[in-house]
């Protein structure tokens, strides 16, 4: 209680004086460091930081109508004011318009505050209204005399940071409005198709609105004004992804054309294999062979639905690397989904005499400086790991394609980093891009326009669609007879334990309960036990038992969902179905129905189900077809979620909403391809207006 000492008047001073620093007595060059925190540096920036909200001051509310919770603004005479020592220091005034009392409180004040609640002054002011101690209130309103008249237009509240008040910001943003040209990047013509408002407009009603604008429709961002700068961002962002496509067409990468002849690995591997390419791997296949000929980085997305035979399209562009004496790298999200690929990959390549390094973080330091020293001295071919392939210390003889899998799960940067490592003339590798998860076209048209994508859009033949049965946990007991029986026929059976988000713990109790419950119960079965906290050697020691068929039964978290390639396995059970997204399930079905025999995925649920998860469960029921289900995922979703934030270009949309602009966005979409076409001048001008400062996104 050291404070208590100092009198009164002294702290009363001393506090909001300390504050002010922050704002009265801020420097010009104070303002623009904090301007640039919020990336406002040429007037251009100014005129495109937007109000988050707005506050009515055009008109004054009568204090007798006040209701706790509205933000309001009031005029009357001042009746009190005073200091109050108790319950605490404060400065406590009240005024009155004839129609009501409403108490003001400042806990922190200036000495000219009280000075300007003079008793007997008219005074205008505003803020929430709270329902206090001393009957209706304002804490901390702002106040002003009456006499200043009032407004026109709403008041903007713009996004701002610490130390800089509304005023400062609502200056320099008038200022900028009256320097700026607002002229419009669009033409005529494609503004009048779009029913798009003049931009000028739309930005002078979103800083200054009219006190006619229904208010809520600038608060959420469906009014015209707000419509035409949404798209104009989306549209930037179109432009921009059109641009960093032609910026990578003009990189240079190895050209690795398809070889002739009998004897190169390519064709040694199609011979090898023990089935025929389907028609749409064969097109994914030559594809990507076009790509990988050309001088210029590929950068391909291919969607496969689950199941639909992605590695062995992987293997043949690894392989076209290869017989042009370049390395291929291949990069899985997990270690289970990487030694699946190392497995499956050495069983086809090694007999060709390929060479191949296996790299990941669980390596010991000794294995690691091998593969290692491998990778760099070229002597590896093939490079097949986790994220340790892009740790700094591993550098590529010769990179001449780099493999992602399951591309969503890596953040931007690390795909990046993978194509960052060509060979040391800074040539550039291909790039390829896999994901079970398939996403909806416009999507994919709309955000994703800078890659090009190839569609495995077959399944393997002799497959037999998977049958989904929806029980309620009730049924359990019937459900463990019933992979009993499947058991007893020489069938394996997945047992996939629920997803608990909150807790890793409890989740991996969960699964280590139900395995000993599963053992209890089915005492002649070989029963086991895999989830993401085992250490390496025992995970790939339980799976390459299930693999080999020796247990017939294998209960795991999800760390099964993506990859997992064992045919024989016909039976899948998931408990609490309704905790899991549609992806995952569609993901973790499609473990099962891999090989000749019917299939049948078991969705064990707990009622009472949300609605969300209710149809969720039906989908599953209804359709085995990813794109169809990726259809509906979207739709009861929606694409922000959908994507998940971590994908290129989303991040930066500051006013568009995924969910809310899908529509915009592919007008945006069409508009961009138009504009470039047609108005390439319009191009330059609108990129200049909203992807300053952005450049870095481009180079992306
Ligand atoms: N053309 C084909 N004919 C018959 N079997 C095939 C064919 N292509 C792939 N397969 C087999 O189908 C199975 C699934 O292939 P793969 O593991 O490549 O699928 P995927 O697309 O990676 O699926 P997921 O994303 O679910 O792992 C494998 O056992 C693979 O050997």
């Amino acid at each position: 209680m050291k404070s208590a000492a100092k009198p009164a008047v002294q702290r009363a001073a001393g506090r909001p004086a300390a504050r002010a620093a922050g704002s009265k007595g801020a420097s010009a060059a104070d303002h623009a460091k904090r301007f640039e925190r919020l990336g406002l540096r040429r007037p251009e920036d100014f005129v495109l930081h937007l109000p988050m909200r707005y506050e009515d001051e055009t008109q004054v509310t009568q204090i007798g109508n006040l209701l706790p919770g509205q933000w309001a603004m009031v005029e009357g005479e001042v009746l009190r004011c005073e200091l109050a020592f108790r319950p605490r220091r404060q400065l406590l005034a009240a005024i009155s318009d004839g129609s009501g009392e409403l108490a003001l409180r400042y806990l922190n004040f200036y000495p000219s505050q009280q000075k300007q609640l003079a008793v007997g002054k008219r005074m205008r002011v505003r803020g929430d209204v709270r329902g206090g101690f001393f009957g209706i209130e304002m804490v901390h309103p702002r106040a002003t005399s009456a006499d200043v008249p009032l407004p026109n237009a709403l008041t903007p509240v713009y996004p701002t940071t610490d130390g800089l008040p509304q005023p400062v910001l609502r200056r320099a943003i008038g200022e900028a409005l009256s320097q700026v040209s607002l002229s419009d990047t669009l033409p005529d013509a494609l503004r009048e198709r779009l029913h798009l408002m003049p931009f000028d407009a739309a930005v002078r009603i979103l800083h200054a609105p009219p006190p006619d604008v229904v208010v809520h429709t600038l608060v959420e961002r469906a009014h015209p004004a707000w419509m035409r700068i949404k798209f104009d961002e989306l549209l930037a962002q179109q432009l921009s992804l059109a641009l960093a496509r032609a910026g990578r067409l003009e990189k240079q990468s190895p050209r690795l054309p398809r070889k002739a002849g009998k004897q190169t690995v390519s064709a040694r591997l199609l011979a090898a294999l023990p089935f025929g390419l389907t028609g749409a791997q064969g097109r994914v296949v030559d594809e990507i062979a076009t790509d990988l000929a050309r001088p210029h980085p590929m950068q391909r997305l291919l969607q496969g639905d689950v199941g639909s035979g992605k590695t062995v399209v992987a293997a043949l562009a690894a392989a076209q690397a290869i017989d042009n004496g370049y390395q291929a790298a291949l990069m899985a999200p997990t270690e289970i989904l990487a030694e699946q690929h190392f497995r499956k990959l050495a069983g086809w390549l090694e007999p060709l005499g390929i060479s191949i390094a296996w790299l990941t973080g669980s390596l010991s330091a000794k294995a690691k400086r091998e593969a290692t020293a491998r990778v760099e001295d070229g002597s590896a071919q093939l490079v097949i790991g986790t994220q340790a392939l892009i740790q700094q210390n591993i550098q590529f003889a010769r990179l001449g394609l780099a493999i992602v899998d399951e591309q969503h799960r890596f953040g931007v940067g690390q795909r990046l980093a993978l194509r960052s490592k060509g060979d040391k003339d800074q040539a550039v590798p291909h790039q390829l891009m896999m994901t079970a998860t398939p996403i909806p076209r416009t999507l994919a048209m709309t955000f994703f326009a800078d890659l090009d994508v190839s569609v495995i859009d077959e399944l393997p033949p002799g497959r037999t669609p998977v049958v989904t049965k929806l029980l309620s946990d009730a049924r359990r007991d019937e459900v463990i007879v019933r992979v009993h029986e499947a058991a007893r026929a020489g069938r394996q059976i997945y047992w996939v334990c629920p997803l608990v988000e909150e807790s890793e713990a409890l989740e991996l109790q969960t699964a280590v309960d139900t395995c000993e419950a599963l053992r209890v119960a089915l005492p002649d079965l070989n029963i086991g036990l895999v989830h993401g906290r085992l250490p390496t050697a025992e995970k790939a020691a339980v799976m390459s038992s299930f693999t080999k068929g020796e247990m017939e039964v294998l209960v795991a978290t999800t760390v099964i969902e993506v990859g997992v390639d064992v045919p024989n396995a016909s039976l899948m059970v998931i408990e609490h179905a309704e905790r899991f997204g549609l992806a995952q399930l569609h993901q973790l079905r499609g473990r099962v129905g891999r090989g000749a025999n019917e299939s049948v995925c078991v969705l064990l649920y707990q009622t009472p189900l949300s609605m969300i998860a209710k149809q969720r469960l039906r989908t599953m029921h209804e359709t085995t077809d990813g794109f169809e289900i990726a259809q509906r995922d979207l739709s009861l979703r929606g694409p922000g979620e959908f994507l998940g934030a971590r994908q290129s270009g989303l991040a930066l949309m500051r006013f568009a909403d995924l969910d809310a602009d899908i529509e915009l966005a592919e007008h945006a979409h069409e508009a961009a391809a138009w504009l470039q076409a047609h108005h390439p001048d319009a191009v330059d001008a609108h990129l200049a207006r909203w992807m300053h400062g952005r450049e870095d996104f481009l180079k992306a």
